[in-house]
């Protein structure tokens, strides 16, 4: 954790604090002009991603793809299959008109890109907050800060007012948020017949209710090779859809026990039209580990041209803490025991939040 190293006179608490009162992010940083990044920015080395086998090398582990169109049969075995195997998929031909998510993506773009005081106004690590503007929401709980600004709206089950939201991506972000919802449970119904129940059963543990759409900015990083975009974690709800601009970073873990590839690295290519789904800390516990929760993270970008990407959060409403969550009844026998306890969304959030963005802890923290 951060503190002062008199022998280097380093205070990272201080310079952490300096940073994050600019209120100018890391795109701050990219538009003055450095050539270094500062301290606080550094991984430790063997945290910092540069190998990894990209599909150009092994074309046959690229992350699978769930065709909607196909019949419903075939579209639940191929999104079981990719929610056990890898825990994260693309979807296509969803229904989603062509143009709505590179607006999205663009508007995002153009958020990041106002003036340093517009983006300043909204600079906050108020979670109760509806929008929210911070770079690294984990700023302070973190070892290293990456080089990444995010813009966070809580959607639902409260929309926010929508005047609060900044004005050059309103319209389009609850126009994607929209049409998002309706993939979001198709997708759902495929996973809970994929689990042999009934395709509202997920959606109806409330799923979908709770909803965080973040749009992520990228800037240029001019020494990639010391830091991250976004460091290895799982998400913690149900599902995340992402969805991102051409420039690609977004790598995934194939969980250890696949049988082929399992525990290396994958890039996630980006496929034009398609929608990245991935499978969530809660839901793998629901699923009482029948799906995996994806471990991901995302390079720091070496390109001139920004990654910009937008995930939605989908989770049961966080704030109910009269209802409990674990493994379904159904999925548990004397050959599968429980492997979790069970817990309300209120406990695992405050988990969540108390956690540095890291990978499975809050699953560790509920495990049996
Ligand atoms: O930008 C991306 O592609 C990934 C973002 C992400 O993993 C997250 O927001 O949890
Ligand atoms: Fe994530």
């Amino acid at each position: 954790m951060a503190s002062f190293n008199p022998e280097s006179g380093y205070d990272r608490t201080k310079e952490v604090k300096e940073f994050d009162e600019s209120k100018l992010g890391v795109k701050g940083l990219v538009d003055a002009g450095v050539t270094t990044i500062p301290r606080i920015f550094h991984y430790p080395a063997s945290d910092v991603t540069t190998v990894l086998h990209d599909n150009a090398t092994f074309p046959s582990l690229a992350i699978p793809t769930v065709d909607l169109s196909l019949p419903r049969h075939r579209a639940v075995a191929l999104a079981s299959a990719a929610a056990r195997e890898w825990g994260i998929f693309h979807v296509t031909n969803h229904g989603v008109p062509v143009d709505v998510v590179p607006a999205a993506v663009s508007a995002v773009q153009a958020f990041n890109e106002l003036p340093a005081e517009a983006k300043a106004a909204y600079y906050s690590r108020e979670l109760e907050n509806s929008v929210t503007f911070s770079s690294n929401y984990d700023l302070h709980n973190s070892t290293a800060a990456s080089w990444r600004d995010s813009l966070r709206m809580l959607m639902a089950p409260t929309p926010p007012d929508a005047a609060k939201i900044p004005e050059v991506c309103r319209r389009e972000l609850l126009e994607w948020e929209k049409h998002a919802l309706g993939v979001a449970r198709t997708a759902m119904g495929l996973l809970s017949e994929g689990l042999g129940l009934e395709a509202g059963r997920l959606e109806g543990l409330s799923g979908l209710e709770q909803r965080a759409m973040v749009g992520h900015y990228y800037p240029y990083c001019p020494q990639p090779e010391l830091t991250m975009g976004i460091s290895g974690h799982t998400d913690s709800g149900f599902l995340t859809m992402l969805v991102a601009n051409r420039i690609d970073g977004l790598l995934v873990r194939k969980p250890a026990e696949a049988e082929v590839g399992g525990g290396e690295w994958f890039k996630v290519e980006t496929v034009p039209g398609a929608i990245v789904i991935n499978i969530s800390d809660a839901l793998q516990m629901v699923s009482n580990d029948e799906y995996k929760s994806v471990e991901h993270k995302v390079v720091a970008n070496p390109r001139r041209e920004p990654r910009v990407s937008i995930a939605i959060f989908f989770s049961p409403n966080q704030s109910d803490d009269t209802t409990y969550f674990g493994p379904l009844p159904e999925l548990v026998s004397e050959e599968k025991p429980a492997r979790y306890r069970n817990f309300t969304m209120s406990e695992f959030m405050n988990t969540f939040f108390h956690s540095k963005l890291g990978t499975r802890s809050l699953q560790d923290h509920f495990r049996l």
